[in-house]
């Protein structure tokens, strides 16, 4: 599981508001009792509840790239961590979390390195040097994600409605295989397989095909 809340642009620095969303992010602490993190720059904070998986010892979040101006939170497991990892030669992880990945994939590719994952995700993703963020959900929406509104012009997310629903003024559930992103202020499919498309498969009949490629999703799994 692991629990995320992400509170970008509130618009107040105080202490008040910092505890609040902490009380907010003990809300989701069921969904990870492992470790309970925060991390905020200016108004921007990024909450984490973690029930640990995949390095135990040094994955707690939020995680960071090399500089730690690039912050994430995630919810979800990255299949192909490793292989990824192995495309970033020129980067430096600072722990063994396969989610570690998302905030060097954003340096290298920005916004467009979200279908390159295979797995099971939610995030958010702080960049603190221009106070831009993304937000993701995978294809089928295996992890949950919510997104909300404040009347103070802030934007919300988290793993479970309870987070957010008594401070937004709309909420809503954020869509599988999409994309928010702060620049263009909207939400986007990344996730577009062929098989979206209206037109009738061409391709005859055949069962053993279907068999083969079966087998194969679930050695994969
Ligand atoms: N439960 C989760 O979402 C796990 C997050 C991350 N993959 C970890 O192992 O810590």
């Amino acid at each position: 599981m692991c629990g995320i809340l992400a509170v970008l642009g509130v618009g107040d620095v105080s202490l008040a508001k910092r505890s609040r969303i902490i009380e907010l992010s003990r809300r989701l602490r069921h969904r990870g009792p492992d470790w309970s993190g925060i991390h905020s720059f200016e108004d921007c904070y990024l909450a984490h509840q973690r029930l640990a998986i995949v390095d135990p010892t040094s994955g707690d979040q939020p995680l960071y790239n090399e500089d730690k101006t690039v912050v994430v939170t995630v919810n979800g497991e990255i299949y192909n961590h490793e292989e990824l990892k192995a495309k970033l030669k020129s980067h430096q992880f600072q722990t063994g979390s396969d989610c570690e990945v998302i905030a060097h994939l954003y340096e290298e590719y920005r916004e467009e390195f979200v279908d390159m994952l295979d797995g099971m995700f939610s995030f958010v993703l702080l960049d603190t040097r221009d106070k831009s963020f993304i937000a993701a959900r995978d294809a089928i929406g295996i992890c949950p994600l919510y997104m909300g509104w404040g009347l103070d012009g802030s934007v919300w997310f988290s793993s479970e409605m309870k987070a957010l629903s008594d401070d937004c003024e709309r909420f809503i559930s954020f869509p599988p295989g999409h994309l928010y992103s702060s620049k263009t202020g909207g939400l986007r499919r990344w996730y577009n397989p062929p098989w979206f498309s209206e037109s009738i498969p061409s391709a005859p009949y055949d069962p053993l095909l279907i068999r083969e490629s079966f087998e194969k999703l679930l050695l994969r799994g």
